[in-house]
């Protein structure tokens, strides 16, 4: 970037500043006058000083990135793109900065290589207050020309944003109109991630109203994979969108550790939802000794035939456990009245109502439901369940001594017992008791990124990122967030638009949970079935979505590969076929070197091979190298894969085809 250049830049974004500064004094003054004004008749005072008000907190909130873009169209003219709108009245209110919601500054957000729609490029401004710290580009018209040249360069540890060189069958993927889910399906680099983020960046422009008071909510399989493609978005323009891994589904719960693959098998089955509803009945309980219930002048009690019958009322009653246990209560107190009236004595018959009042608010009673059929969260059924129940149930494999130790294949037994348990006052204290807890623990390990609170709700950041850990440590301290803030936090929320990336490792209870997120089904979901590594993943599009949409889903398969070159797809290719021998690979846009195969005395060796200069990654089963799994989504320049004879089929094709450059395969001298 030329220094000139860029100090010709900061001339204009602090002339936009100094119009602001010049226009907000005078509203200011305008406010002053209409806010002292006698003669005025009081309505039309207060209307000009509410509009007034109101315009003097939008260019507030403006100081902030107020120019954020220049798009530089074909005809030769610039549009500056910023939060605001600014005008010369003295030039016939030619405009100076362009409210980024105008239909003028639509390319800024949808113009790519494929369809430039008039732009030659595209400009985005790095701020920090009102200084420039720089700027980067998108020429818009390489496609084609520039592709080599891009898919060549070096990679960073951030994923790069494509936008200068979408292709055409890209471009119709991310453009696609279709409200219900769509799958992109594509090998191994065919660009699905990228063109998946460009998508949400397409429907925050195109559907703006639904999505920003709703949110987008973007799953992927781990952090790493969040923190590389984490950039994407906001260097696309504004965002409000939820990253999470499927760890990070429940609000609170930050999961990263996974269960062995029989367990997971468990736990990631449909059978979960009945297991679930077991360990919810094992809890409503009949007691072993009847339990006292003193009243003013006689004691009864409780015992297994009156709680059983009252069990059968409650569990008939239709309601989910917390939401049925005043059922419970309500047939204890009933069944109990019988029993307090023969002691009291037949004389007194026409005491049965003061009685029955007595016993609905008898602390006894109350104490013995509570013990019989207690308010429970999720946190605490699933945490008693691990620590010991599972054994009465029949379920010994899941037992844990830490039952709060959770694992990623607990999140969506936690999402499915909270739906089938219920919420009543006292489960909603103590969730909320634990979630603080649980927010208090997860405190200072967090990456906060700071947004601007102040901010009109309606009103999406140009440039804000937020990460759902984040937005769970702020729910208990603040509440006046934004929406993707509160998404995060609430479990009941339903985005307006959810993608689901390296989908084909997702369990069948992980879909559960983020169809319950997505009422509207409005989702783009993208994987590719041959690199499943996930015992419980996605073997069929059509047999995970049909119970769901039916048969009204879209499919679209990307088949050119950006990443690997074709050498290297070349020696992958048997891992491909021993998973599907009909399958095809993608086809790649570069030949490159055909990878390197060496036998070494020992591990050492193997990290000195990695590249001095781009990216670079060991993946194996070795220590301080990467499993195939958390390389999953990933590219490096360079790639050692140690012994991938140890490999699954699916992991040795994920593995071989993250390189962008080099492939090294390593075997030690046994
Ligand atoms: N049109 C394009 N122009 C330039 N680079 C591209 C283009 N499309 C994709 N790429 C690059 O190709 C690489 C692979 O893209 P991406 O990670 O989205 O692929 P993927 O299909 O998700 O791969 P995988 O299934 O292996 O995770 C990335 O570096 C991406 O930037």
């Amino acid at each position: 970037m030329a220094t000139g250049e860029l100090s010709t830049e900061q001339q204009r974004i602090s002339f936009l500043y100094s119009r602001l500064d010049l226009e907000r004094a005078a509203v200011k003054a305008e406010l002053d006058a209409a806010l002292l004004d006698r003669d005025e008749q009081r309505w039309h005072r207060e209307v000009a000083v509410r509009t007034l008000s109101e315009r003097l907190g939008r260019l507030r909130v403006a100081d902030e990135g107020l120019c954020f873009g220049r798009t530089d169209h074909a005809d030769g003219s610039r549009t500056y793109i910023g939060r605001i709108g600014l005008f010369d009245p003295a030039d016939d209110y030619r405009p100076l900065l362009t409210d980024w919601r105008a239909p003028v500054a639509r390319p800024f957000y949808t113009a790519t290589g494929a369809h430039p729609e008039g732009l030659t490029r595209r400009r985005h401004y790095r701020t920090r207050g009102r200084r420039l710290d720089g700027f980067y580009d998108d020429e818009l018209q390489l496609a084609g020309t520039g592709l080599l040249e891009a898919v060549n360069a070096p990679r960073a540890d951030t994923m790069r944003d494509i936008v200068a060189t979408i292709q055409a069958e890209q471009d119709e993927v991310i453009r696609l109109d279709h409200r219900g889910v769509l799958v992109i399906e594509g090998g191994p680099g065919t660009g699905k991630t990228a063109v998946a983020l460009h998508r949400v960046a397409y429907l925050l422009y195109t559907q703006r109203e639904r999505l920003s008071r709703q949110g987008v909510l973007v799953v992927g399989p781990n952090p790493g994979f969040l923190r590389y493609i984490g950039q994407v978005l906001p260097s696309l323009g504004e965002t409000d969108v939820v990253f999470a891994t499927p760890g990070e589904l429940f609000p609170g719960v930050r999961a990263t550790r996974e269960d062995v693959p029989e367990v997971q098998g468990l736990k990631g089955g449909l059978s979960a939802v009945e297991l679930l509803g077991e360990a919810i009945a094992d809890r409503q309980e009949l007691p072993e000794h009847p339990m006292p219930v003193e009243l003013e002048d006689v004691t009864v009690h409780v015992d297994a035939s009156a709680a059983l019958a009252a069990r059968d009322r409650a569990r008939a009653c239709g309601l989910r456990h917390n939401e049925a246990r005043q059922v419970f209560h309500d047939a204890l107190a009933d069944a109990l009245v019988a029993p307090a009236m023969a002691l009291i004595g037949k004389d007194w018959s026409d005491l049965a109502g003061d009685v029955r009042r007595e016993l609905g608010d008898s602390p006894d009673l109350r104490e013995a439901v509570d013990a019989l059929w207690p308010a429970l969260t999720a946190r605490r059924l699933l945490a008693d369940l691990y620590e010991g129940r599972c054994f009465a149930l029949g379920y010994p494999e899941l037992y844990r001594s830490d039952g709060r130790a959770w694992t990623v294949s607990d999140v969506p037994l936690l999402d499915e017992a909270a739906e089938q348990l219920g919420t009543s006052g006292e489960a909603e204290r103590l969730a909320e008791r634990e979630r603080a807890e649980a927010v208090e623990y997860a405190r200072g390990v967090l990456e906060v990124i700071d947004t601007d609170q102040a901010m009109h709700e309606d009103e999406l950041r140009a440039v804000d990122l937020v990460h759902a850990e984040w937005l769970a440590d702020r729910h208990a301290f603040r509440d006046d967030r934004t929406v993707a803030e509160r998404a995060a936090a609430d479990r009941e929320w339903t985005y307006g638009h959810v993608v689901v990336d390296e989908a084909q490792e997702l369990s069948p209870m992980e879909w559960r949970v983020l169809m319950r997120r997505s009422p509207n089904r409005s989702m783009t979901v993208v994987g590719d079935l041959h690199q499943r590594q996930a015992e419980a993943g996605v073997r069929s599009w059509g047999d995970l979505l049909s119970p769901y949409v039916r048969d009204r889903w879209v499919y679209r398969r990307l088949t050119v590969n950006y990443r690997t070159p074709a050498a290297i797809m070349e020696y992958a290719a048997p891992a491909l076929a021993e998973l599907d021998p009909a399958a095809v690979l993608p086809a790649s846009v570069r030949r490159g070197e055909p990878p390197v195969e060496m036998v070494v005395e020992d591990l050492e060796v193997v990290w000195r091979l990695r590249a001095e200069s781009g990216t670079s990654a060991v993946i194996g089963f070795v220590e301080g190298a990467l499993t195939p799994r958390d390389a999953k989504g990933l590219e490096f320049d360079t790639v050692v894969v140690v012994e991938p004879e140890r490999f699954t089929a699916a992991e040795r094709y994920v593995a071989l085809t993250r390189a962008t450059q080099r492939l090294v395969v390593v075997r030690l001298k046994s």
